[in-house]
């Protein structure tokens, strides 16, 4: 059996240009830590992606549209997630897009660590793992143009980054403009940026003498932590935690905020305001924003 796999990769633009040529790219799969069948899920995928894309039904009849505007329907959109370890905020979402709480699929799991436990779950439920980034370690990696090219193959709406520990490039930020989100386990801008990332958090937190924690989720921009805030939940920081104790309470409510914030995305919920901010339009009551 060959060693490299060859794919096209057609540029982000003309994705579906029948006259564009599109670049080979060759995959080594030697010392793959995911199975070649993994990659050529992907790029099967990629390639059924841009030829048959997925028809979900009619789409989704908006409740709450504004007065006048009558039901229309909204797209089901199309996910990506970026994870580096355990996953759990990545089950949290796929579990609620199955469930029909969130009005999207997770079309793509991307990932720097290959055998991490969200790789594991999104291989256990069919869904195309891809490696990213490039490094001297792991060449298999996409570079940034073709993991952007890969995305839009997939059709990607959204980017939802749950645990992931590298720097996005400003190439990924700038070609999915208020389209990337985060969640990061402190009430930010407190305990954020880089070196800010897992348990170092919450001993930080710990250590600070706060007496309240909790989840933000913020859109991605070119720096770590710096992107406009969406949504925050409030934990206390008990007197005799430990970090590892803190975690978990922190956890729980991300679970929780992500599906609602990722819910809202899909569902063309969240509007700027004109100083930059952006709100989550309530599904129950459109006049209300938080
Ligand atoms: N362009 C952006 N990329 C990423 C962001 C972001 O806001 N903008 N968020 C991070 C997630 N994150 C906090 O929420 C975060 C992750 C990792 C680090 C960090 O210091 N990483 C280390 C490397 C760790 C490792 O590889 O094991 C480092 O860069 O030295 C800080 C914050 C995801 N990307
Ligand atoms: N700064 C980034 C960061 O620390 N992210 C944190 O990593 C954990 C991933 O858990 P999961 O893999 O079980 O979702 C989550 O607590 C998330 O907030």
């Amino acid at each position: 059996m060959s060693s490299t796999i060859e794919t096209r990769v057609y540029s982000s633009m003309n994705a579906h240009n029948p006259l564009e040529r599109p670049r080979l790219c060759r995959f080594s799969t030697r010392n793959l830590s995911f199975p070649r069948q993994s990659l050529e899920k992907a790029w099967l995928a990629s390639e059924l992606a841009m030829e048959k894309p997925r028809n979900r039904g009619t789409g989704f009849k908006c409740r709450n549209c504004a007065p006048g505007a009558g039901t229309s329907a909204i797209r089901r959109k199309k996910l990506a997630v970026f994870v580096s370890g355990g996953g759990s905020n990545f089950r949290s979402v796929h579990e609620a897009s199955i469930g029909g709480l969130v009005h999207g699929d997770v079309a793509v799991l991307v990932t720097d660590k290959p055998g991490c436990g969200g790789a594991d779950y999104a291989r256990a439920n069919g869904i195309p793992v891809i490696l990213f980034p490039k490094t001297k370690s792991s060449a298999e990696g996409l570079s940034p143009i073709d993991l952007i090219t890969t995305l839009r193959n997939f059709k990607v709406d959204f980017i939802l980054l749950a645990g992931y520990l590298k720097l996005i490039p400003a190439e990924l930020v700038q070609a999915y403009p208020k389209s990337i989100l985060n969640i990061h386990p402190s009430l930010l801008p407190a305990f954020g940026g880089k070196g800010f990332y897992g348990l170092k958090v919450h001993r930080a937190v710990i250590a600070s003498g706060a007496r309240y924690s909790g989840p933000t989720v913020h859109f991605v921009d070119e720096n770590f932590d710096t992107g406009r805030i969406l949504a925050q939940r409030v934990v206390p920081v008990l007197a005799n935690d430990n970090a590892e104790e803190l975690a978990a309470r922190v956890l729980h409510e991300e679970h929780q905020v992500y599906v609602e914030v990722v819910s809202a995305l899909c569902e063309d919920r969240i509007i700027w305001r004109e100083d930059g901010v952006p709100l989550i339009r309530s599904r129950e009551d459109p006049k209300v924003y938080t």
